[in-house]
């Protein structure tokens, strides 16, 4: 059963054997009698040979899809692609595009990728960019955005439209969205964007305007919930080999060469955890999931120690969000925020670095050669490879369809190789985190060696959190994210 106009509860609607469908708001929930119009690709020749091109108004995608014969049928998500009946006339449309938060390889292959699906697949001419992200709104100038505009754009890293943080105003953003008479606006960003997006459908649904609100999820730390994998992540693990294997080579090159790399990870260790995984030249991985420790037994110093007298050499990851709880005790935390309000943190790969310099050479005696390796933005602040353009290509055609289509307040996103929309609590209601009790970390374990650094205290209390993290039917804990299953 949907519910109806001006209501902010989710949009649930059940089935047999436990069949849920989270679906996501329609512009006909709060505006009565709106036309449709046949949807122009029904005489688009490379699209009108494909068979059952539309999607069937009743598909949809299952979250989990391992199950034992017994379990409920679960939470599925709308499928993503294009509908018969859409809900906009072509020179009606008048599009806008924003970009926000931080740089993520694939931004201009979505931009270019959701103008040349409005244009080519819908004949939609009136397309806008936002200069600068969400503040771009009502402090900055807009960009008219043709394919010719963008069609080379896709080759280059950071985004046209450029980006910030912060500066997130409801009702001034809406004002200008109504000023301008602009009625679908496509938001590229992370977990923050997301959330502001949501309020920004509020106040649009609120003041009952034929505006669709669509987000396309951003983030390199792949740090959303329920997407199989965020665009660019494929790209910045790649890059990150680079800086891997530099780190390798010093460290092997000369007598107790250890190479430290400090990589993207606020909150999340995926990319550390990957680019670990993909190199195989990596000793230890430390991420901010998996707290750490560095004096006495089974701690990082005599790990590190027994590795340089095994091998001679080796090679340590760690995420910028890692090893809070050490890192707060030794050095000057203030807490300071970025615009946004994003924790801004002290570098952890400086403060390891010294750490294990010191130690070595005050406390063991030991000659060491350490080369600190720093490559941050340049894993993010590059275009996006082959498969990743891919992906947002798809990403970008999905979200045209569902707007086009009257769905609104939902962010368009990858659930089990699917294209779906899901509405925006489901993305903002947490962060995707690596789950240290599951298989792909204990693959990473196996792969590096390293101590689990988990105590049985530690253990213990870890245990008391996966209550909150999902399971799949086997009763195993899993993150919501099909990278670690
Ligand atoms: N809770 C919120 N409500 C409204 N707007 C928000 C909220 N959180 C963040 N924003 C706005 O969203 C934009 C981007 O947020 P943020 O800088 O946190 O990046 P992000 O979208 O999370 O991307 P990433 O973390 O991957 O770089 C900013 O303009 C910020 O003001
Ligand atoms: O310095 P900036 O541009 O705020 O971005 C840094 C942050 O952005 C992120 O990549 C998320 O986009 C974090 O991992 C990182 O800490
Ligand atoms: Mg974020």
């Amino acid at each position: 059963m949907g519910l109806g106009a001006g209501d902010h509860q989710p949009k649930i609607l059940t089935g047999e054997a436990g069949y849920v469908l989270e679906d996501v708001p329609h512009l006909s929930d709060y505006i009565p009698d709106l036309p449709t119009y046949t949807n122009p690709l029904q005489d688009n020749p490379a699209y009108s040979v494909v068979k059952q091109y539309f999607v069937h108004v009743d598909d949809s995608v299952p979250q989990k899809i391992v199950v034992h014969k017994n379990t409920p049928r679960g939470v599925h998500f709308r499928r993503a692609g294009p509908r018969q009946r859409i809900y906009f006339d072509s020179d009606e449309v008048h599009a806008c595009i924003v970009t926000c938060g931080g740089l993520c390889p694939g931004l201009n292959t979505v931009i270019r990728e959701i103008v040349c699906g409005l244009y080519h697949m819908y004949g939609v001419k009136k397309v806008l960019g936002v200069d600068g992200g969400y503040k771009g709104f009502y402090a900055r100038n807009t960009i008219p955005l043709t394919p010719k505009v963008v069609n080379d754009i896709h080759k280059r890293g950071g985004t046209i439209l450029h980006t910030s943080r912060g500066g997130h105003d409801t009702t001034k953003i809406v004002d200008s969205i109504q000023d301008r008479g602009i009625n679908q606006v496509y938001i590229i960003g992370g977990d923050g964007t997301q959330r502001g997006a949501s309020l920004i459908f509020e106040e649009v649904r609120r003041r009952g305007l034929k505006v669709v609100v669509a987000g396309i999820p951003k983030t390199i730390d792949n740090d959303i919930p329920v997407i199989d994998k965020s665009f660019g992540f494929d790209t910045a693990v790649e890059e990150a080999q680079r800086a891997i294997n530099a780190a390798h080579v010093e460290a092997e090159s000369i007598e107790n060469g250890i190479g430290v790399v400090k990589l993207m990870g606020r909150y999340s260790g995926f990319i550390a955890m990957y680019a670990t995984l993909a190199s195989r030249d990596v000793d230890c991985c430390l991420i901010p999931e998996s707290p750490f420790y560095l004096e006495g037994a089974g701690g990082l110093f005599e790990y590190i120690e027994n590795r340089l007298k095994e091998n001679g050499h080796m090679v340590i990851v760690v995420a910028e969000g890692a090893g809070e709880a050490v890192f707060d005790g030794s050095v000057n935390s203030e807490a300071k925020q970025d615009a946004s309000g994003n924790k801004l943190l002290p570098d952890v790969g400086m403060w390891l670095s010294e750490k294990i310099k010191e130690h070595f050479s005050r406390e063991r005696k030991m000659v060491i050669n350490l080369k600190y390796i720093d490559p941050t933005y340049m894993i993010r602040a590059i275009p996006s490879n082959g498969s990743d353009n891919v992906y947002c290509t798809l990403l970008a055609q999905s979200v045209v369809h569902g707007a086009m289509a009257g769905y609104t307040g939902f962010t368009s996103g990858l659930v089990n190789g699917r294209q779906t929309y899901i509405p925006f609590y489901r993305i903002t209601e947490r962060q995707n985190k690596v789950v240290i009790t599951d298989r792909m970390w204990a693959r990473l374990l196996s792969s590096t060696n390293q101590p689990s650094f988990l105590g049985a205290k530690d253990a213990a209390v870890d245990k008391t959190k996966e209550d909150s993290v999902p399971k799949t039917a086997e009763g195993e804990i899993c993150s919501d994210n099909n990278l670690v299953k």
